[in-house]
């Protein structure tokens, strides 16, 4: 268990260590290699990278969900973990209000505590009126929404986030971000991949960048330019010129 034998500067005090040596689909054929991450409390990290790259294998890898992985990974603190997923999974015949019970439930959160927190999020993120309706009604946007709620219900040591930008509009995504801070400053870590650079940029501390199933740069905004070569550049034309490198 926990067998991370990191030989590179390790974060001292991580909330998350991944080592994926390699992962894929297809016995012997492997989609991601060499890939190493760390996130600190309250560091919110991002992975970025080119439809395809391997950044939701990547996920999936170190949440266990691939059968064909050979990788190692530490959650610090209690170990738990809040996966936010791409595509909003639900049940069709329970409603807003009893998918966040169940969530609670799974999770072991005394009813009290729940029934607070559920009513705090359905309020912050405009979903009160709809919460008896059944998600199979809600808009994309709203089941996102209803994901992230689900998400933030538990208070994890770390959020995985897969692409929640995609679907949110203006204040939703305001919204979200600001719970994200919250809990940041509560000391949960975040991992999050996102397509959505600019924002990706002002909300970052650092990135991995993953092309071609590997790592193709690391670090600060100021280490992906340095590795871009370019030093004052964005993060989208850094991303333009280290993907379109190779
Ligand atoms: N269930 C699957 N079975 C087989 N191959 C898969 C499966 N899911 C993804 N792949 C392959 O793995 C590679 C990486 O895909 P992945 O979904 O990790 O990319 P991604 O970086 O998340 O892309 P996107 O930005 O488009 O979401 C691709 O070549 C893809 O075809």
């Amino acid at each position: 268990m926990n067998a991370f034998d990191n030989t590179e500067k390790a974060l001292p005090d991580s909330i998350l260590n991944v080592h994926i040596r390699e992962a894929g689909y297809i016995p012997g054929q492997s989609t991601i290699r060499n890939i190493r991450m760390q996130v600190a409390p309250g560091e919110l990290v991002g992975i970025i990278g080119p439809n395809g790259a391997g950044k939701s294998t990547t996920i999936k890898t170190l949440l266990g969900l691939l059968e064909h992985a050979d990788y190692d990974v530490t959650i610090g603190g209690e170990g738990r973990y809040a996966y936010i997923p791409e595509q909003p999974v639900f049940y069709e015949y329970m409603t807003l209000w009893e998918h966040l019970d169940l969530a609670a439930a799974a999770y072991g959160i005394e009813e009290e505590i729940f029934t607070a927190r559920a009513e705090e999020l359905l309020f912050q993120f405009g979903m009160d009126h709809v919460r008896d309706d059944l998600p199979a009604s809600f808009s994309k946007g709203m089941r996102q929404k209803m994901m992230l709620m689900i998400g933030f219900l538990s208070s994890p040591d770390i959020y995985i986030v897969d692409e929640p930008f995609i679907g949110l509009d203006p204040r939703a995504t305001k919204d979200f971000l600001k719970l994200l801070d919250d809990e940041r400053r509560r000391g949960a870590g975040v991992l999050m991949s996102t397509h959505v650079l600019d924002t990706a940029e002002r909300i970052c501390d650092r990135f991995i960048l993953i092309a071609s199933g590997r790592s193709a740069a690391e670090g600060t905004l100021d280490e992906i330019r340095a590795a871009a070569g370019m030093p004052e550049a964005s993060l989208f034309d850094c991303f333009d010129t280290l993907t379109s490198e190779r």
